[in-house]
């Protein structure tokens, strides 16, 4: 893309998001396959390829959620690996982006850094990395030191940690491999730069084993909200992964976001902002929404629904008919029953248990109508025609730069817009025909990273001879 194109033209940027376990997911329909083997993963990516998109984006879970002592009924699908899918994924793709969710809570900034550089490095310039800080502690017990960091802890280390892994990918020159002794497999003498990183969460020292990857940075993507996570993604993001989908809330964030990076030299073109967004399609208006009340209704089964209402609830609602009037029993707010993620979700659930029971009874809702209401994933429901509207519509009006898609079926679940609603965002020139970038950072129309200028510094090692090129 063109200096011109990331200034004037709105042009979409798309991104597929692999269901992960959730119940966005529709299981109970045929055409739902594994979210383990290869050929779900290399479906979804081919079809995001052949709609132009940019990314294929994995989120991370690092735990089995359990609820009331039992492991979490939709987290027995199962989540790989992040690194190792993508690096699969590089090998039957060619322009896609690669985007994995990976938490600078419970790793290292030295692995991270070779691993993102190493899949750069597979893939051609197509890694992304989307740095977390992960919300628990019941998942810090999967790792080696346990434990937790409270939110501005968690902060602290994920901006440390984002210097320490930009400072291992800057620390080979860019032309350490280039011909210059006729020594083949040798580095530049002095081309390989040490690593010196110390604060009170590292204490690192030493060099990286991977060359400077193709995109010099590969592409850094943030999902936290709160105002520090905004402030992290301004300071260091290409990307935010955002939930604020619908219109006028993504016009609140946009601004919210976009008005943070002055403050750190950069402008609004160099922080693109997509939330996640679903979408269901028909020929007509009452067929689309027909459609998506169906889906509704798969997505949360009657027993989903207890789960659900039993996290804000914090007790057994078990005996309770999904089908019946909304719980009078009161909550427990002092019991938590869902351990991991999804627990971190509803911050104040006094306010929640009197919102849905107002909402419940004010409309006469049974507790299984209810959560279907408050718990919608449908962002975009309509014709291809309106839909593509829509989208154009809420990139013209800065309410986002794009959109990850999060389909409900795996893994066909883009067919059908990749098919129906692409050609017509490609007719209005709102996306693009082919690739027109050799990377994924190239290809959202992000500034290169060019390699630090170390003028003098750029001396010759030791006594001259060439680093030999680390090996296996
Ligand atoms: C849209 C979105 C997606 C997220 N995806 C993940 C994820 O896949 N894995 C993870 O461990 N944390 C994920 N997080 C959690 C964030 O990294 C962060 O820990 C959490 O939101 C708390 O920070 P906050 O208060 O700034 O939002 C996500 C957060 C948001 C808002």
């Amino acid at each position: 893309m063109s200096a011109s194109d990331r200034r004037t033209g709105r042009r979409i940027r798309l991104a597929a998001h692999f269901p992960g376990v959730n119940n966005t997911t529709v299981w109970a329909d045929p055409r739902s396959h594994s979210q383990i083997g290869f050929g779900s993963f290399a479906h979804l990516a081919r079809t995001a390829e052949r709609g132009g998109f940019d990314y294929l984006f994995l989120a991370e879970g690092l735990r089995l959620r359990e609820h009331r002592g039992r492991i979490h009924d939709l987290d027995v699908m199962g989540r790989p690996d992040t690194l190792t899918v993508l690096a699969a994924l590089s090998a039957v793709t060619e322009h896609l982006g690669l985007a994995g969710t990976l938490s600078a809570t419970y790793n290292e900034p030295y692995e991270i850094s070779r691993q993102i550089a190493t899949l750069d490095h597979l893939s051609g310039g197509r890694a992304a990395w989307n740095v977390v800080t992960s919300s628990d502690a019941f998942t810090g017990e999967n790792f080696r030191r346990g434990g937790y960091l409270d939110h501005a802890d968690r902060y602290e280390r994920a901006e440390s940690f984002l210097r320490a892994a930009r400072a291992f990918w800057d620390s080979w020159d860019t032309d350490a491999l280039s011909p210059h002794t006729g020594t083949r497999g040798t580095a530049r003498p002095g081309a390989v730069h040490p690593v010196s990183h110390r604060d009170r969460f590292f204490d690192i020292a030493g060099n990286a084993t991977v060359p400077r990857p193709p995109q010099g940075h590969p592409v850094i993507i943030q999902a936290g909200d709160s105002p520090r996570g905004r402030d992290l993604a301004a300071a260091q993001a290409d990307v935010v992964f955002s939930r604020h989908g619908g219109l006028e809330e993504g016009r609140e964030f946009y601004a919210d976001v976009k008005a943070r990076l002055p403050a750190h030299g950069r402008d609004e073109d160099d922080l693109l902002i997509m939330p996640a967004a679903t979408l269901v399609l028909g020929d007509t208006e009452e067929e689309a929404a027909e459609r998506a009340r169906h889906i509704r209704y798969q997505q949360v089964s009657g027993a989903t629904a207890i789960q659900f209402v039993e996290q804000v609830w914090g007790r057994d609602l078990s005996d309770h008919d999904p089908e019946g009037p909304f719980p009078t029993v009161e909550p427990d707010l002092d019991t938590v029953v869902t351990q991991g993620k999804a627990a971190a979700r509803f911050h104040d659930r006094a306010a929640k248990a009197r919102e849905w029971r107002d909402l419940a009874e004010a409309e006469g809702l049974s507790l299984r109508e209810l959560v279907v209401r408050v718990s919608a994933r449908q962002t975009f429901v309509g014709t291809p025609r309106t839909v593509a509207d829509t989208l154009v519509e809420h990139v013209e009006t800065r309410a986002c730069d794009g959109f990850v898609l999060v389909p409900h079926l795996t893994p066909g679940g883009l067919d059908e817009f990749v098919d129906r609603v692409v050609p017509l965002l490609r007719e209005r020139g709102a996306l693009r025909t082919e690739y027109e970038g050799a990377t994924l950072r190239e290809n959202l129309g992000l500034r290169p990273r060019p390699a630090p200028d170390r003028g003098a510094t750029r001396e010759p090692s030791g006594a001259g001879e060439p680093t030999p090129v680390p090996g296996p």
